[in-house]
């Protein structure tokens, strides 16, 4: 297709992306148009070179990797061998002298408190709004319509569930907020004088056992609220008797509402699906609409028209009549894309320039919105812009990062290291380097996140060659893993981002399965990781709990100093050391293609960068480019060790599109695979095994574009 274009500075740009950027994102802030577009022209000639330097350099490092492994073909796994090797090629650099992370001025909610951490497609305005408003969530609702208090409600309002409910939530106000005597369960009134909270249970008046975790009182509508606050997170207990569930209430309290997502990622990256200029000013508009503070978003839900805007703060008085506000929105931050891709939005010398630079540009400029108001609600009340770097190889690419990042702060006239910088730990020479790597940000750093999920994906990219990797199972309980999530968190730690950054992990990717998360992701506050990833609302007020059972501060200043798992363990790759047993190979080849083709056709064919897709045994998975990536990876390296073939492949995948077709059969605007398997989603699949050995770092970038660039293509014939 022709499409216009505007010469800007020497640069030829998409011509409705420069009627964007112009017209909506620099309006309002002083920037002028062309010092925009110089500064980028500028940063393209500074950066777009060794950009593409970086990417030759992870090329060469993985070529030798697998030449190494090729040389020693069946030999005895030889750790000081591979760690001298890995050294001599540069792919492991030499450690920083200690050093304290010097990060500026950075928010709560990333330097001092410990919270769930949403993430969402920017893409999806309704969806990213609701992230934004996720700072505050029902326990109620959170815990009546997910499975944690067993099966998901599908009939009428069950009494004996809400009564289920209301006693767990008594328990967890117990927990966090004792009474004096007796239990929340049995308060029959809420009241608050000059002294405290006061409830009264058995007709006497009892006080918190910490009088000092009452905040303050609220009203809202009908709605009065007393504010407590505990371990940094604030808990509301919300009094409505004209209600139906407060009216059932002794004490007329019809909701427990939970501080919950203290900071959302608004995602440009893998949970995008954006492959021109049209899609990238979809993502654009709606993160420069949260940092106006205008975006509203307008949907059907219920055979009801619903309008979502961004939530104020909450007014709190307290016992001495003063006003405290709290912030009604999560703290936004946004993940740019990685180094890899190039984007044809805007050209130089005929030729796409690294959208990654173009991202760097867009999103800050947005960001400035936000950072020169002056009146409230503002997203950063430290002044400062927070951006997630993804998918970076090593300390260079970090460096390179920070550099950028200078380039961008010149550019728009910001203090140097406005910008803060989020290091996603997921790519193995990443993890291998990572203190050299925080080293090299160490003046914007504000996070480090463990995202095991491309993490696995490099894993068994870099190792392709040494041989076939054990199966999932094997995968989730390898000793690669765990030392990766304990260094991670001991290196941040001697890094000292305690009380300056966060230390996260990852994403619990089962959003239907809260129960399992209630049990299993508390092990991420008591791993001393201040934030994790959850991908829900639901699961952000869930989640929240396990920062009220855990002390992560205490639990850091715990673990500052432990011993560190051995860098060989990291480098110890989990590979299969027999046989694999066939069955299961024939499982998780069908359970990897259907993941992969149930995830590709809606992004290839809808431009759905994220998605709900039942596994096998019919569990329903969040998927993304990085979980397609692991799925990818698998099947590359059973194919390349012929643990299955290629023939296997293809039937599987036939096979399986068959059943995704029919998981998709309510959907109007899908479009069947089989009976022809040869649409540019099929194909997409097909290639993302059969070439993953080849693809760089086993990415799923390169193949999702250009497959979904065609069937937009087709689309429009
Ligand atoms: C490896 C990585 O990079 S992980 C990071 C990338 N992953 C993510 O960003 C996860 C984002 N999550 C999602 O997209 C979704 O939760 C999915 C696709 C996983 C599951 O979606 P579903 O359960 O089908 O959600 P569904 O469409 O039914 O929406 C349910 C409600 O939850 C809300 N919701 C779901 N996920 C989110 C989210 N991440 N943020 C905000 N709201 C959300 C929706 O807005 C909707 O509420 P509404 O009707 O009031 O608007
Ligand atoms: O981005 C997160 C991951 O796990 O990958
Ligand atoms: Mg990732």
């Amino acid at each position: 297709m022709n499409r216009i274009t505007t010469k800007r500075h020497g640069l030829e740009i998409d011509a409705e992306f420069v009627s964007f950027v112009e017209d909506q994102v620099l309006e309002g802030t002083g920037i002028s148009p062309d010092r925009f577009w110089q500064g980028h022209a500028e940063l393209l000639d500074a950066f777009a070179e060794d950009n593409r330097a970086l990417l030759d350099r992870r090329a060469d490092l993985q070529a030798r990797i697998d030449a190494w492994h090729k040389a020693r073909g069946n030999q005895a796994w030889d750790a000081a061998a591979y760690r001298t090797f890995l050294t001599e090629i540069g792919y492991l650099t030499p450690e920083p002298a200690p050093f304290a992370v010097e990060n500026g001025d950075i928010d709560p909610e990333i330097a001092t408190l410990a919270g769930p951490q949403l993430v969402v497609p920017v893409s999806n305005a309704r969806f990213a709004l609701n992230a934004a408003n996720a700072r505050w969530g029902s326990l109620y609702d959170a815990l009546y319509g997910s499975d944690a208090m067993g099966q998901v409600p599908t009939g009428g309002f069950d009494e004996s569930r809400r009564d289920a409910v209301v006693a767990r939530a008594a328990e967890f106000l117990d927990h966090s907020f004792p009474l004096q005597s007796g239990s929340h369960a049995d308060v029959t009134e809420y009241d608050a004088d000059a002294d405290g909270l006061m409830a009264t249970v058995d007709g006497q008046p009892v006080r918190l056992a910490q009088p000092e975790r009452f905040v303050g009182t609220r009203s809202e509508g009908a709605d009065r609220a007393f504010v407590l606050r505990h371990h940094g997170l604030h808990v509301e207990l919300v009094i409505d008797r004209s209600h139906p569930i407060g009216a059932a209430s002794a004490s007329g309290l019809r909701d427990v509402v939970l501080e919950a997502a203290l900071t959302a990622i608004q995602d440009c990256e893998d949970s995008v699906a954006a492959v021109d200029a049209a899609d990238k000013i979809g993502v654009y508009r709606n993160w420069l609409g949260l940092m106006k503070g205008d975006l509203v978003e307008s949907f059907q839900k219920g055979g009801k028209t619903m309008t979502r805007q961004l939530a104020d703060d909450r007014q709190v008085t307290r016992p001495d009549g003063s006003t405290l506000t709290l912030p009604g929105r999560a703290l936004l931050l946004v993940r740019n894309v990685g180094h890899l891709m190039t984007t044809d939005v805007v050209l130089k010398d005929g030729q796409p320039t690294p959208e990654g630079l173009i991202d760097a540009m867009v999103t800050v400029a947005a960001a400035l919105h936000d950072l020169n108001r002056t009146d409230s609600p503002r997203n950063s009340r430290a002044g400062a812009i927070y951006v997630v770097k993804p998918k970076m190889h090593g300390p260079e690419e970090a460096a390179f990062a920070d550099r950028v990042f200078s380039h961008v702060e010149r550019v728009l006239g910001l203090a140097p290291n406005t910008v803060k910088l989020g290091l996603m730990d997921e790519e193995r020479r990443t993890s291998a380097n990572l203190a050299a790597c925080i080293h090299a940000l160490r003046h914007r750093i504000f996070f480090i996140n463990t995202g095991f999920l491309d993490r696995t994906g490099d894993e068994i990219h870099t190792s392709m060659q040494a041989g076939p990797f054990v199966g999932r199972a094997g995968m989730k309980s390898a000793a690669w893993l765990q030392a990766y999530e304990d260094r991670n968190v001991l290196i941040g730690l001697a890094a000292r981002m305690r009380g300056r950054a966060q230390i996260g992990k990852g994403m619990w990717a089962k959003p239907d399965a809260m129960a399992e998360m209630l049990e299993a992701k508390i092990a991420h506050p008591r791993s001393g990781a201040s934030t994790a990833w959850v991908p829900s609302p639901t699961a952000a007020v869930l989640h929240a709990l396990h920062y009220h059972a855990v002390d992560v501060a205490a639990r850091q200043a715990e673990l500052q100093g432990q011993p560190m798992p051995d860098l060989d363990l990291l480098l110890t790759p989990a590979l299969a050391n027999g046989p694999l047993p066939q069955d299961a190979v024939r499982r998780e080849l069908d359970n990897s293609a259907q993941g992969i083709l149930g995830y590709v056709v809606r992004w290839v064919d809808q431009g759905v960068g994220c998605s709900k897709v039942p596994d096998i045994d019919d569990v329903q998975l969040m998927e993304d480019r990085a979980t397609c990536r692991i799925s990818a990876q698998y099947l590359a390296n059973w194919l390349e060790h012929g643990v299955i073939t290629r023939d296997q492949v293809e039937d599987a995948l036939r096979r399986m599109a068959v059943r995704v077709d029919g998981q998709n059969a309510g959907d109007p605007a899908y479009r069947p695979m089989a009976p022809d398997f040869d649409g540019p989603a099929f194909l997409a699949a097909r290639d993302l095994v059969l070439s993953g050995a080849s693809q760089p770092s086993g990415y799923t970038e390169p193949l999702l574009h250009a497959r979904r660039a065609e069937a937009k293509a087709l689309s429009r014939h």
